[in-house]
């Protein structure tokens, strides 16, 4: 189905957190919809069933459907704006060291892929993806003081089968040949991916270009049995890595980014063979997704059922517990639509009450603490044999001088603030060092 001239877009954000400083009413075409946005109480959006609404299942009893969401975008949004309102507070806090996950559920050709990666044809059309790729490199590159390094994963679940869209045997192979992405468990619990690759990304250009080579990876392995797009449910992950100079702590962050599979493929009625098929494991997934949602937003519940789809497996860690997650609802303003719309209402706001405990994942870097360590050792030695070692008082001989000098030097130009000149016992050699330390600065 493609949009029609007529046809308008109306995208909704369920984020889990209201910060909207605009507040407007817009009365949309055709008397159906109509959106507030207000800075205090958030966005709402009314939908009135025309009396002669034929088509769909939506039962003409009810007229009105009020939905409330923490902001409502209209058709007249732009990419920046979505951006701004809605993944920069989640690069932020992703920057800050917790995880991010934002998610576009609607049904098809409602313009999740156009929110979440962009549209094809302009530059401003330029969706989620780049746009956040584009902030975090700025972001980084401003911050020199901090040691990052980033990372970039691409991945595709279709038919409850989890694929690799950066493997660079993608171009001769059909996505089904591939070897396919597994997960699980390990003993802590924590999700381990096997088959994915992980690929270092040092510049935006280098990241954007993996997200166009996951992109054309994934229409490469359409054909008209697979329209990936659309019964596929499509996650690009930056994983990122921070470290002060010098500090053993590193922060890992990662931010998904999740554009799932149409969610109307799950309801049609009538299809039969691989359309069938399809429709069933996006049912499902989609499901089973919603039952987690729930399940995360009631108190006191102590079993999650992460594992019983892929999708729900692999966001473990992005949908509850250490994680910021926002979802976008995207619908079509189509009149025919009228029935998907309030469904996805209805899963937009289920999604919107889960409250998450972000936690900061920091964490010790082995080598940097061993290394610290040993220096701490040295120095505790150091002293010990100042006071119980006795002094020399014949020459340093060449070679020692020599080895101080470049010691000294070392040290002055490690750019590591908490470098040590680390000389042992030896008054000779720690008055030497005072000398060339002298002769440097006259
Ligand atoms: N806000 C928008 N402004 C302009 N064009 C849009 C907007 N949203 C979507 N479109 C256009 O509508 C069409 C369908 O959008 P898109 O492919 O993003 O839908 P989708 O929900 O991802 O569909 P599918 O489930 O098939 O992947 C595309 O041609 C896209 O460029």
């Amino acid at each position: 189905m493609s949009i029609t001239a007529e046809a308008r877009l109306l995208q909704i954000s369920a984020a889990s957190n209201p910060s909207s400083k605009w507040e407007r009413v817009i009365k949309l075409e055709q008397g159906v919809y109509s959106v507030k946005n207000k800075e205090k109480t958030g966005g709402s959006l009314d939908i009135r069933v025309p009396k002669d609404q034929a088509e769909g299942f939506v039962n003409n009893k009810r007229e009105r459907y009020k939905f409330r969401f923490c902001k409502v975008f209209d058709q007249e949004t732009t990419q920046e704006e979505i951006f701004e309102n809605i993944a920069l507070p989640v690069a932020d806090s992703v920057l800050d060291g917790y995880n991010g996950t934002i998610f576009a559920y609607g049904q098809t050709d409602s313009g999740k892929t156009f929110t979440i990666s962009g549209g094809p044809e302009r530059y401003i059309d330029r969706g989620i993806i780049p746009r956040t790729l584009s902030y975090l490199f700025q972001r980084l590159d401003q911050e020199s003081n901090m040691i990052y390094s980033t990372h970039i994963s691409y991945m595709e679940i279709y038919n409850e089968t989890a694929y690799d869209l950066l493997d660079s045997r993608n171009e001769e192979s059909r996505l089904e040949d591939l070897p396919k992405v597994v997960i699980t468990e390990d003993a802590e619990q924590n999700v381990q991916i096997r088959n994915l690759s992980c690929h270092q990304a040092a510049t935006e250009e280098e990241a954007l270009n993996l997200f166009f080579l996951g992109d054309t990876n994934r229409v490469i392995a359409e054909t008209p049995v697979n329209h990936a797009s659309t019964r596929s449910h499509c996650i690009f992950t930056i994983h990122l890595c921070r470290r002060e100079p010098g500090s053993a702590t590193l922060r890992r962050s990662k931010l998904h980014l999740v554009d799932l599979a149409g969610s109307d493929r799950a309801s049609k009625t009538g299809l039969s063979g691989h359309l069938l098929t399809e429709a069933k494991y996006i049912n499902v997934s989609l499901l089973y997704l919603e039952q987690v949602i729930i399940a995360l937003s009631e108190m006191n519940r102590t079993h999650i059922p992460y594992r019983n789809s892929l999708l729900t497996f692999l966001l473990k860690d992005s949908l509850g517990g250490n994680c910021m997650t926002t979802m976008i609802a995207t619908l079509s303003l189509d009149k025919g639509n009228i029935d998907e719309s309030i469904s996805t209402c209805r899963y937009a706001q289920r999604v919107a009450v889960i409250k998450n405990e972000a936690v900061l994942n920091e964490e010790l870097d082995p080598v940097l603490l061993i290394a610290r360590l040993k220096r701490e050792n040295q120095l505790l030695k150091e002293q010990l044999a100042m006071v119980t070692e006795e002094q020399r008082d014949d020459k340093l001989t060449m070679e020692e001088s020599q080895k101080l000098e470049e010691l000294v030097k070392a040290f002055l130009y490690d750019p590591d603030p908490d470098v040590v000149l680390s000389l042992g016992p030896d008054m000779r050699k720690i008055q030497h060092c005072f000398s060339l330390l002298k002769v440097t600065y006259d």
